[in-house]
C-alpha cells in the first residue's frame, strides 16, 4: 500500500521557513558626510584611535567602509576636548572615511575597576590612573560630538547575561530613559547619525518595549545591545529570529559585539546590516588566521617549514609576499610585522566574506555554506 505522507501543518511551516531564512537578509548603502557604507557591513574596531598593527591606508585597501573607535577610552586619553581641539578623530588618526563610536557605558563595566550605576549615568574610576569620571547620556554624547563621530551611539546600559527578567526589566527602562536624553543632547547635522540600542536580554516582551520606547525617538539607525555578552550562539540566533523584525525596516540594523563568520552569517540571515568585533585583529595579533580552509594557528610547529601561503587567492600582503613558515618565525619571535600582516590577512578575510554575501544577496542566492 503506499502512504503519501502528507506533512503535518507546522512540519510545513518550519520548511517553508527555511526557505524563507535568506528572505530577511538585505544588501544596501548608508550615506554619510563622510562617505558610503555597503551593507552588511563589518567595522574593524579602532578602539585607541587606531586599528591595532594597521595603517589607516591599509584598512582602506581590505574593503573596510567604516571603522569604531571607543568613547571610553579617548575620553580618559588624548581626552575629547584635546582631540577636538586638534580638529576631531577623522583627522587626529588620518582617516577619512566614516566613524561610529560606541557610547562608553560597555566598556566602563567591562575596564573600570570600581564603578556606580546612578540614574544620572555611571561614576567610574579611569583605569589608567585612577581618577574619577562620569558618563552620562549627556556626556557620552557630548563627547562623540567632540571626537566628530559619524555615527553616534545613545548611552546604554548594556544588560549582562544571564539576567532575571526582573533584572532585564529595570535595565532595560533605564536604558530607555538613557536614550531619551541622548536623543535630546544630539546636534543632528546632515550626513551624521545617531542610533539608539535596544536592549531586554533574552524577553522577548522586553525587547519588544524596547523597541517601542525607541522608535519614537526617530533614531537614525538601531542597534541590537545586550548579545555577544556570553549567551552563545543558540541563545543570540534565538533573539535575533524576532528581535531585528521589531526594528523599521528602513533603517540600519547594527548587531554590537558579532561576530566570527559562521555568526555573521546566521545574523545577516535574519535581517542585520552592521558588525562589529575584535576578533580578525586580535586573534590575529595571537597567531590565528582566518582562512577558507578553517582557522589556522600560526604558531602550530607544522607550519615552521611550510613555505605555502595562508590562501593562495588571497590578495592581501601576506599571502602574496609571505609564506606561512615566515609567519610562524615571526609571530613566535613576537615581530612587530607578525602582528601587522597577520591583522591585515584577517580583515581581507572579514571584508571579502562581507563582500560576497553582499554578491549573494544582490542575486538572490542562497549563501548558507560560505564562511
Ligand atoms: N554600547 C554597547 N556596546 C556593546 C558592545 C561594544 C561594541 C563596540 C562598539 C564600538 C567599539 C568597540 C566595541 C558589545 N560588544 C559585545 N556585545 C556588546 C553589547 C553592547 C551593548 O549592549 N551596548
Ligand atoms: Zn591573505
Amino acid at each position: 500500500e503506499v502512504s503519501i505522507t502528507k506533512f503535518p501543518a507546522d512540519e510545513r511551516k518550519i520548511i517553508a521557513k527555511a526557505h524563507d531564512k535568506y528572505k530577511k537578509a538585505r544588501a544596501g548603502i548608508i550615506n554619510t558626510r563622510h562617505g558610503q557604507i555597503h551593507t552588511p557591513a563589518f567595522m574593524p574596531v579602532g578602539t585607541k584611535g587606531t586599528v591595532k598593527a594597521m595603517l589607516p591606508e591599509s584598512v582602506q585597501t581590505t574593503g573596510a567602509d567604516i571603522i569604531l573607535g571607543n568613547t571610553y577610552h579617548l575620553m580618559l586619553q588624548p581626552g575629547a576636548k584635546r582631540v577636538f581641539k586638534l580638529g576631531g578623530l577623522h583627522k587626529f588618526m588620518n582617516w577619512s572615511k566614516p566613524l561610529l563610536t560606541d557610547s562608553g557605558g560597555f566598556q566602563v563595566m567591562s575596564l573600570s575597576k570600581l564603578r556606580k550605576i546612578t540614574e544620572e549615568g555611571v561614576i567610574f574610576n579611569s583605569h589608567i590612573d585612577g581618577s574619577k569620571f562620569m558618563l552620562s547620556p549627556e556626556s557620552s554624547t557630548e563627547i562623540q560630538y567632540l571626537l566628530g563621530s559619524t555615527i553616534t551611539m545613545a548611552f546604554d546600559e548594556c544588560t549582562p547575561y544571564p539576567s532575571t527578567y526582573e533584572q532585564a526589566k529595570s535595565s532595560m527602562e533605564l536604558t530607555s530613559r538613557w536614550a531619551k536624553r541622548s536623543r535630546k543632547a544630539f546636534y543632528s547635522r546632515d550626513g551624521y547619525g545617531q542610533f539608539g540600542i535596544i536592549q531586554g536580554s533574552i524577553y522577548n516582551d522586553l525587547r519588544l518595549k524596547s523597541a517601542l520606547d525607541l522608535i519614537e525617538l526617530d533614531f537614525e539607525g538601531y542597534a541590537i545591545g545586550g548579545l555577544a555578552v556570553g549567551e552563545g550562539q543558540e541563545l543570540m540566533f534565538k533573539v535575533l529570529d524576532y528581535a531585528p523584525d521589531l526594528l523599521p525596516i528602513n533603517k540600519p540594523r547594527y548587531l554590537m559585539g558579532v561576530g566570527k563568520p559562521a555568526d555573521i552569517i546566521g545574523a545577516v540571515q535574519r535581517g542585520i546590516d552592521m558588525f562589529d568585533c575584535v576578533i580578525p585583529t586580535r586573534s590575529g595579533r595571537n597567531g590565528q588566521a582566518f582562512t577558507k580552509y578553517g582557522v589556522v594557528n600560526i604558531r602550530n610547529s607544522k607550519y615552521k617549514e611550510d613555505n605555502t601561503p595562508l590562501e593562495e587567492d588571497c590578495l592581501c600582503p601576506a599571502c602574496k609576499n609571505y609564506t606561512k613558515a615566515y609567519l610562524h618565525y615571526l609571530v613566535k619571535v613576537k615581530e612587530i610585522l607578525g602582528a601587522m600582516l597577520m591583522t591585515w590577512h584577517n580583515l581581507m578575510y572579514f571584508q571579502k566574506l562581507m563582500l560576497r554575501i553582499r554578491e549573494y544577496i544582490a542575486q538572490g542566492k542562497d549563501f548558507d555554506f560560505i564562511s
